[in-house]
C-alpha cells in the first residue's frame, strides 16, 4: 500500500512485483470500482509481469480534490503518477472509464506507451440523457439506489447464480465508493468524446470484450477496435463488463502472450 501527493489529492497505489521485471503493466479501473478489481488478473500473470494499480480520482482511497473535474485531471493523475513511480515505458490496460484514461494518455504521452490493452471501453460511452438519468438516481437515492442495475451490466446472470458471496461483496465495493466522485465520473464520461484518438494508435492495442458486457456491449468495443490501425478485437465468452474479475483466466490468456509478443494461449 502506497500514497503518492498528485496534482493535489492522495493517490494510492501499489507496484507488486519485481522492478526490474521484463514487463510491466499499468492497470486503470472503472466507475465504481478500486484497483483490487484487478487483483485476480494478477493472480494469473506470470512472474516476470510486474504491475502498478491505482485508485483513480475520488475512488477507494484516493482523494476527490474538487468535485468537478475532468477527464484531462484523470489522464495527468495517471501521467504523474507513472513519473512518481518511474517506471518508464510499459503497457497500460484500462477497463472502461480506465480505458478512456489510456486512450487519453496515449494522446498526451505516448513516449510512456509501449502497448495498449483496451478492456470493455470505447472512445465515447453512454449518451448525455442516461448519464444525466444515472446521476439524478444517485442524487435521489445514493449509490445503493442504482446498484441491482449497476450488477447487471457487470456481471452475468450466471455470475449471479453461482457466485453469490462475490457479488454481495463487489455490490458493496460500489456502494462504498464516494457518491461524489462517482457523479463526477459520470460527468466526466457525458462530457468525454474521445473519438479523434483511436486512429492515431500506432503501438500494438487488444481490444477485449466480455460477450454479456451491459455497458460496453461488443458491437461498440468492435467499434473502436475497426478505428485502430492493426488493433486485435477479442470477445470472453461467459463474461460481462468486468472480466478481470469474472474471467481473469481468459483474460490472462489473452493479455500474458501479447504483453510478451507471442501468439495466444490456445
Ligand atoms: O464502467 C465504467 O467505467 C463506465 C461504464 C458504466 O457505466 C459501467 C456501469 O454500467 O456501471
Amino acid at each position: 500500500m502506497a500514497f503518492a501527493a498528485i496534482n493535489g489529492i492522495t493517490v494510492h497505489y501499489e507496484f507488486i512485483g519485481d522492478p526490474g521485471a521484463r514487463h510491466t503493466i499499468v492497470f486503470s479501473n472503472s466507475l465504481g470500482t478500486d484497483f483490487r478489481i484487478w487483483l485476480p488478473l494478477f493472480d494469473e500473470l506470470g512472474d516476470d509481469v510486474s504491475v502498478l494499480l491505482y485508485d483513480s480520482r475520488g475512488h477507494g482511497l484516493t482523494g476527490l480534490g474538487a468535485a468537478e473535474f475532468s477527464m484531462e485531471d484523470l489522464v495527468g493523475d495517471l501521467v504523474a503518477l507513472v513519473d512518481h513511480v518511474g517506471i518508464g515505458k510499459a503497457v497500460f490496460c484500462g477497463l472502461s472509464v480506465g480505458g478512456m484514461v489510456v486512450q487519453g494518455l496515449w494522446r498526451k504521452r505516448p513516449d510512456l506507451v509501449r502497448k495498449l490493452v483496451l478492456c470493455d471501453t470505447a472512445p465515447k460511452i453512454g449518451t448525455a440523457e442516461t448519464w444525466n438519468n444515472r446521476i439524478e438516481a444517485i442524487r435521489k437515492t445514493g449509490l445503493a439506489g442504482i446498484a441491482d442495475s449497476v450488477m447487471e451490466r457487470w456481471f452475468t446472470n450466471s455470475f449471479h447464480e453461482e457466485r453469490r458471496v462475490d457479488l454481495a461483496g463487489y455490490r458493496l465495493m460500489l456502494e462504498r465508493q464516494s457518491a461524489a466522485a462517482y457523479i463526477g465520473t459520470c460527468e466526466v464520461i457525458r462530457d468525454t468524446d474521445l473519438s479523434a484518438i483511436p486512429p492515431t494508435i500506432t503501438v500494438p492495442t487488444l481490444c477485449v470484450v466480455g460477450d454479456q458486457d451491459g455497458s460496453t456491449p461488443p458491437d461498440l468495443v468492435r467499434g473502436m477496435a475497426d478505428m485502430i490501425p492493426g488493433a486485435r478485437f477479442e470477445v470472453i465468452e461467459g463474461c460481462g463488463h468486468i472480466p478481470c474479475v469474472e474471467q481473469p483466466q481468459r483474460l490472462a490468456a489473452l493479455i500474458e502472450p501479447f504483453v510478451k509478443g507471442m501468439k495466444g494461449r490456445p
